[in-house]
């Protein structure tokens, strides 16, 4: 899978309409989603193929905002890089992301305007605690996304994310299998990384709304 072209010839997924139907209607219900196999088995090893590549151009992630950003290894200690759609594979998922916000906007009536994303490495012994996506007093991340890159993850590599639904007052265990995608409302689920054994590929990404009157969304239902 090299080639613009071959990228271009494979399906995102088996039926990406039924997926975003089921994104939206459990979002709707339940504030969140998980799919495993969500993204197409080759699609997904493109990324992964990509995200592991660029390894030597990810930076160390940062905490907080603005002027209080800075590096923490005690709160996360992954490395990122930026996807801005500069190769076909970046494109097709900042596609697939378009098709999903559309898709939002137009079933939940919201107003989402952007979306960032970007690969995370978790090199072994990395973790992010608990935290929420949303920033306290900037409402602007609205819902996350994050897929998953890492074939054939076992259990004992650890690595799973935590999402706590706080009202249900259970964890929501997530496995960073190559394919799975996992849909969030940013302000309402506190979520962690586990500390990896293994070395562990992600994509973080956020959509937002730049109108101030657009809906706030807090659970939905
Ligand atoms: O990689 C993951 O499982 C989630 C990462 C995350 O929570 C974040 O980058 O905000
Ligand atoms: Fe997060």
């Amino acid at each position: 899978m090299n080639s613009a072209l071959d990228l271009a010839n494979f399906e995102l997924c088996t039926n990406t309409q039924q997926q975003y139907a089921t994104i939206t209607e459990q979002l709707y219900s339940q504030g969140y989603c998980v799919i495993e196999q969500a993204l197409a088995a080759d699609f997904a090893m493109a990324l992964h193929g990509q995200a592991k590549a660029s390894t030597s151009h990810y930076k160390k992630a940062e905490v907080g905002r603005g002027d209080n950003k800075h590096y923490n290894p005690a709160i996360r200690s992954d490395e990122i890089l930026w996807i801005t759609g500069q190769t076909a594979v970046e494109a097709k998922w900042l596609s697939w992301a378009d098709g999903l916000r559309t898709q939002l906007n137009r079933r939940l009536f919201l107003n989402l305007s952007n979306f960032e994303s970007h690969f995370s490495h978790y090199p072994v012994g990395a973790f992010y605690r608990k935290h929420r996506d949303a920033f306290q007093g900037n409402n602007s991340r609205l819902v996350s996304v994050v897929a998953y890159l890492n074939p054939n993850w076992r259990e004992q590599d650890a690595g799973e994310m935590l999402i706590y639904d706080e009202q249900q007052q259970q964890t929501i265990n997530v496995q960073p299998q190559l394919g799975t995608v996992a849909v969030f409302l940013s302000n309402d689920f506190p979520h962690e990384v586990l500390a990896t054994q293994h070395d562990r590929y992600s994509i973080a990404s956020w959509f937002s709304a730049n109108d101030p009157s657009s809906p706030v969304i807090s659970r939905l239902r």
